[in-house]
Formats: C-alpha cells, sequence, structure tokens
C-alpha cells in the first residue's frame, strides 16, 4: 500500500476527508532525499467529545501521544525540534492566511506551502517572520539576566526584544537594553541566530553586548520585565552545570535556572562563561 493510501486509510478511520492533505505543507528532506511534509489535524480547533475521542483514538492506532509543542521542542534532538518548529511556524501562518487583505478573497496555497496567492489579483504572500534580537549584557566580568512574568517560575534569561521597521540590528540592541534596563551599550558581537516558532515565527538573532565599567547601574523597566540582575561567572556557571543535571541529580535548592540547551538563550550564556567575547560586528 502506498504512503498515501496508508494515510487515507487513517484519516477516514478518524472520520478526516482526505481532501486534507492538500493542506499539508514541505518542511524539509531525508537524506534520501524523501519529502517531509507536515499536516495540521486540526484536534485542538475544536473543543467537542468527537475531538477529544479521535485523539484518544489515533494515539492508539499510531502508538504514540499528543504532547505540548513547548515541551516537545526541548525533549526532541535539534533536527527534530528545527523540522517540528517550522512545521509549527509554517501551518500556523498558512491557518491565518486565508484571505487577501487587498481583495478580501480566499488566497490559495501552492503545492509545497511556501506562499498564498490572490487568485482575483494575482498578489502573492509569502511566510513571515519577525526578527528578534537577544543579547547577553556583561560588564567584563558580570552579565546580566532577566525575568519576564510569562517566563515558567524561577527562569532567567537574555534580554530579548522585536526589530522595529526601519531599524538594524545594532540599533535594535541599544534601543531594547536602554529601553528595558536603562543601559548603555558600549561594544556589540554576533554570535548565532535561530528560528523560534513562538508567539508567531521568529528569528532570532543572538548577541554579546559590553557595557563600561561603572556605568552598570539598573533602571528595570518594570512594565517590560519582572526583574533583572548582574550574576558573576561562578555563580552563572553552577547554575548552567545544575541545568543540566535531572531533579534527581539535583543537591540543594537552586537560586533561578537557564533557559534549556536548545534555547538559542542557553548558547549565548555557555559561550559567556566559557569564553568572554566573539568575533566582533561592529557597533
Ligand atoms: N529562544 C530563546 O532563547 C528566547 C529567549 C527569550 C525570548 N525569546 C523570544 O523573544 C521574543 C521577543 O522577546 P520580548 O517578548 O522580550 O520582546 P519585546 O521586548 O519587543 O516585547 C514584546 C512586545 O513587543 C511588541 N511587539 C512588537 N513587534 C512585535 C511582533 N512582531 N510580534 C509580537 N509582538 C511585537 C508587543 O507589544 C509585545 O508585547 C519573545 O516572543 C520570546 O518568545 C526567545
Ligand atoms: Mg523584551
Amino acid at each position: 500500500m502506498s504512503l498515501r493510501h496508508e494515510l487515507e486509510r487513517l484519516l477516514g478511520k478518524f472520520g478526516q476527508d482526505s481532501q486534507i492533505l492538500e493542506d499539508s505543507v514541505l518542511i524539509g528532506c531525508s537524506e534520501q532525499q524523501e519529502a517531509w511534509f507536515a499536516l495540521d489535524l486540526g484536534l485542538n480547533s475544536s473543543s467537542s467529545i468527537n475531538a477529544s475521542l479521535q485523539k484518544a483514538e489515533m494515539e492508539t492506532a499510531l502508538q504514540g501521544s499528543f504532547i505540548k509543542l513547548t515541551k516537545a521542542l526541548f525533549e526532541l534532538n535539534v533536527k527534530d525540534a528545527s523540522l517540528l518548529s517550522t512545521a509549527q511556524a509554517l501551518l500556523r501562518w498558512h491557518d491565518t492566511h486565508q484571505f487577501c487583505s487587498r481583495s478580501g478573497q480566499p488566497t490559495k496555497k501552492n503545492v509545497s506551502g511556501s506562499k498564498r496567492v490572490c487568485p482575483s489579483n494575482n498578489i502573492i504572500y509569502y511566510p513571515q517572520v519577525a526578527p528578534v534580537v537577544i543579547t547577553l549584557v556583561s560588564d567584563g566580568t558580570r552579565c546580566l539576566l532577566v525575568r519576564q512574568s510569562s517566563f515558567p517560575k524561577g527562569m532567567y534569561s537574555a534580554l530579548a526584544g522585536f526589530c522595529d521597521i526601519g531599524e538594524s540590528l545594532e540599533e535594535t540592541v541599544r534601543r531594547e537594553i536602554a529601553e528595558e534596563v536603562g543601559l548603555e551599550v558600549d561594544r556589540l558581537h554576533y554570535s548565532a541566530s535561530q528560528h523560534w516558532p513562538f508567539p508567531n515565527s521568529t528569528l532570532m538573532i543572538a548577541c554579546h553586548a559590553t557595557v563600561k565599567p561603572g556605568q552598570t547601574e539598573l533602571q528595570v523597566n518594570l512594565k517590560e520585565l519582572e526583574a533583572a540582575a548582574w550574576f558573576s561567572r561562578d555563580e552563572v556557571a553552577t547554575v548552567l552545570r545544575r541545568n543540566n543535571l535531572s531533579n534527581q541529580q539535583q543537591s540543594g535548592a537552586i537560586p533561578f535556572w537557564l533557559p534549556p540547551k536548545l534555547a538559542i538563550a542557553h548558547q549565548l550564556i555557555k559561550e559567556w562563561v566559557e569564553k568572554p567575547t566573539c568575533s566582533p560586528l561592529p557597533a
């Protein structure tokens, strides 16, 4: 039986029309060049008993279980997490771009899902990605970690912010740091980037910034942050080591914890602990 037939059989079993396969989007391919598509079965779109029944039946038939995306991303390897994050971001974009904003007519997805077109005026819509800078600020000996009220309890991270229209990355870093903690950036170094599917599709651009020693007094913007504080390299290194241990391996209470390995914020913090500076980017 071909894979398509097998999928149609499964969809039929769960009361779904096989037409739904047309909504699938291309997210990558295997080393053997087999195309990988993702499909949203819409189990979350309905709170009906029917949907939850299907969910349980599907778990049995597919010998798997549905878990929250945020949890799954941190349990998978980097490659699978990246596929899942692409799938989620692309499927959500299609779901929220069903109509042309000029004509109001339904838009049509191309086969791979890389764009949607309005048949009445040929306007092409491409999936959107919002650039976000995430910066680990240091004063040379300490680094600045911050907490938003939306973060999981006890988690501290690097400072992040969306790029405004018309800004360069360097301008965004300077503005966000000034707005959120009242500091002035002295030097700036690019580190790495990562696609992040929350709240919508973002490209996280990670940087290290330094402020002048002696100009380190924080003015925390409490509308944006719940807390911000300077931490020594030793303190951060200790928390980073404990972060990688399972709950059973933990001994004693930890003062705070850091984003998991997969998050680019974790990579930034690890880089700072291990090596204070990276390749320079003119600020
Ligand atoms: N991967 C990581 O390690 C990591 C760590 C921290 C934050 N983040 C992500 O960085 C993103 C930005 O951080 P932040 O929340 O501090 O940003 P921020 O400081 O710019 O503040 C968020 C606010 O910006 C506004 N905003 C402007 N443009 C927006 C857009 N395109 N989409 C949504 N809101 C927009 C909204 O009012 C929103 O409430 C968050 O969505 C978060 O998921 C990722
Ligand atoms: Mg922010």
